[in-house]
């Protein structure tokens, strides 16, 4: 109930229309409770009299209460409609937002499925509540409200036999909402893994059909789904019992009541009408109260997705724009960065107790202009210390400073325009070629985007696309190949001339002539502006004009490839794996 009731804020701009909706169909409710009093009339009025006119009017009445009623059905939902799908909207977004602004940390403890079940059933479910829920439960409140004291009225002493099973039937509901809810809660969670698991295996195909893997993960699916169809199972049987429940008592007080109303006919002392007016009331509030037990299960169905909503929405998410302490960094594009890293510490917030930190007090100076190569066996953290400089990770030790500012005194937005990355996996968005590229500076134009493709040296294969750099690329650029990827990636990193360029290992995916290619263009690059690079091979080391080895945390050697070479045994075993190709460091 207290997630639902945080939903508060989503319904503020559209209260006034929901508000409205509300009692208008309370009162198009109502005007069904009145059927049997005119029922009562007629009975009791012009059918014993024989008065065929009045019950013609009688009738028209009906049939008038009828139309009425449909009609502000019908208005109600008009006025709903709109307002709750820009709800719905606006929840999907400020998610959609916020999951964007979440640390990476978050992101790698959170599985994708969860995350998209979370945007997608779950809004609906709460879409659900607000639309049709939440107002029926008022609705049927202020009905059985309004119905029990016209069958107090028409009789109390049969009126109370019909409520007695009122108390015991909460205490029973409340018991198997409980259950009901956990059911929901777990339901939810394992239709998340089941995403999961089908948007890996989507996007997987390749591997899956190649290892002929598709039997496994069927099973695997299978299995998985078998889980789910048992939680619903469960929850079906939680409210098979609840509509059981629901049916059983007022019917059997109903029973009891007409049972005692009918004596009291036949005693004289209640007229036929009477009955009939309390008869037609009680069945008028049977579908209230069945649907009640329905609409208390929706009501905990999106109470869980309410949680879940809230849970990924309470994650702080780091300040976008906090004013800068200092503002010392130039534009971008004016002049090289001076990067000094002052012994950073990194430890991943999931990693077990007791194993040392990935980065353990690396520290480091890229002069302006320089390139720096970052070398270091696999797993010895070079991918981590390069995601520091963007910020993707804080360090938890030591700090970065960028012209002798430390990055986190810089806004996101400052540090991003004066730093770039390509990462070793390019990840590409379904849209056009030019729109990848130049989603890396806010300001690029046509001009930058054909010299950035061209320092990329994709300009050749993307002229041969159909649409040119209009081309649309595919989800996850999949209609390319990984090194047509990989230097569009580099594009979008070089596009706005940035002040400090971060490379993890940027030309791992080229064939030899390419990457011989985008060498030339990329020292033309290197040469303007400050760079770390991460290397595995001494084609990639000849860019840099020095090498930084990254080994137990720590840089342990810094100097020319052909320096190490001679005096770091660990990185002329390193770099012993690859052929040379006598390019050495410049
Ligand atoms: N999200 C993460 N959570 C926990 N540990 C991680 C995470 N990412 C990486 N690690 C661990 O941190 C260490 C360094 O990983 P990193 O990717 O930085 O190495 P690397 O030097 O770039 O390796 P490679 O040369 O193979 O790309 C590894 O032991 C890895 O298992």
């Amino acid at each position: 109930m207290r997630s639902l009731w945080r939903l508060r804020p989503y319904v503020r701009p559209v209260r006034g229309r929901v508000f409205l909706a509300v009692p208008l169909a309370v009162v198009a409710s109502c005007l069904a409770l009145l059927m049997p009093l005119v029922l009562k009339w007629m009975v009791d009025g012009p059918v014993s009299d024989g008065h065929a006119a009045g019950v013609w009017l009688g009738g028209g009445v009906l049939l008038l209460l009828g139309v009425v009623e449909a009609g502000i059905f019908g208005v109600r939902r008009w006025l709903t409609a709109r307002p709750l799908a820009a709800v719905e909207a606006s929840m999907r977004e400020t998610l959609h937002d916020h999951l964007l602004r979440l640390p990476v940390a978050f992101h790698d403890r959170w599985s994708s499925g969860q995350l998209v079940s979370r945007g997608t059933a779950d809004l609906g479910s709460l879409h659900g509540f607000l639309a049709v829920a939440l107002p029926f439960l008022v609705v049927n409140g202020v009905t059985l409200l309004v119905g029990c004291v016209l069958l107090l009225a028409q009789r109390w002493s049969l009126g109370l036999v019909l409520l007695a099973p009122v108390l015991p039937l909460l205490a029973l509901c409340s018991f198997l909402e409980t259950r009901f809810a956990l059911a929901a809660r777990q339901a939810r969670e394992q239709t998340g893994e089941l995403t999961t698991m089908a948007r890996e295996s989507v996007l997987g195909v390749r591997v899956v059909k190649s290892f002929g893997h598709h039997r496994a993960l069927t099973r695997a699916f299978r299995r998985h789904a078998l889980l789910i169809h048992g939680t619903e199972l469960a929850k079906a049987r939680l409210l098979a019992a609840l509509s059981a429940l629901v049916a059983l008592l007022p019917n059997a007080s109903l029973g009891a009541a007409l049972v005692l109303g009918a004596v009291r006919v036949a005693d004289g002392e209640l007229s036929a009408g009477t009955l009939l007016a309390f008869l037609a009331i009680a069945l008028e509030l049977r579908p209230v109260v069945a649907s009640t037990g329905s609409l208390l299960a929706l009501s905990s169905d999106a109470a869980t997705a309410a949680d879940r909503h809230f849970e990924v929405l309470d994650e702080p998410a780091p300040a976008d724009d906090a004013p800068a302490r200092h503002r010392t960094a130039p534009t971008a594009g004016t002049s090289a960065a001076d990067v000094v890293f002052e012994g950073v510490e990194f430890r991943y917030p999931d990693a077990p107790p007791g194993e040392p930190a990935v980065l353990r007090g690396v520290s480091l100076r890229i002069a302006p202009g320089e390139t720096v190569a970052l070398v270091g066996a696999t797993g010895s953290g070079k991918s981590t210390l390069v995601a520091l400089v963007p910020r993707l990770h804080e360090p938890t030790g030591g700090r970065i400073l960028l012209d002798g500012t430390d990055v986190t005194a810089l806004t996101r937005a400052e540090l991003r325009r004066q730093v770039s990355v390509a990462f070793e996996e390019p990840t590409l968005f379904s849209t056009t070629v030019a729109e990848n590229v130049l989603l890396g500076a806010e300001h690029a134009d046509a001009e930058d985007l054909a010299r950035a493709l061209g320092v990329a040296q994709a300009d050749g294969f993307v002229q041969a696309l159909p649409d040119g750099a209009l081309t649309h690329v595919g989800e996850q650029g999949m209609s390319l190949s990984g090194g047509q990827r990989q230097r569009l990636a580099l594009a979008r990193a070089v596009v706005g001339r940035p002040r400090l360029l971060v490379l993890d290992d940027p030309l791992s995916a080229l064939d030899i002539h390419t990457e011989a290619l985008v060498e030339a263009a990329l020292r033309r690059v290197l040469s303007t502006t400050t760079a770390l690079v991460v290397a595995h091979r001494p084609s990639t080391v000849s860019l840099a004009d020095r090498v930084a080895l990254l080994s137990g945390g720590r840089i342990t050697a810094v100097g020319t490839h052909d320096e190490l070479l001679r005096t770091c045994a660990e990185y002329a075993a390193l770099m012993s794996a690859f052929p040379t190709d006598g390019g050495g460091a410049r």
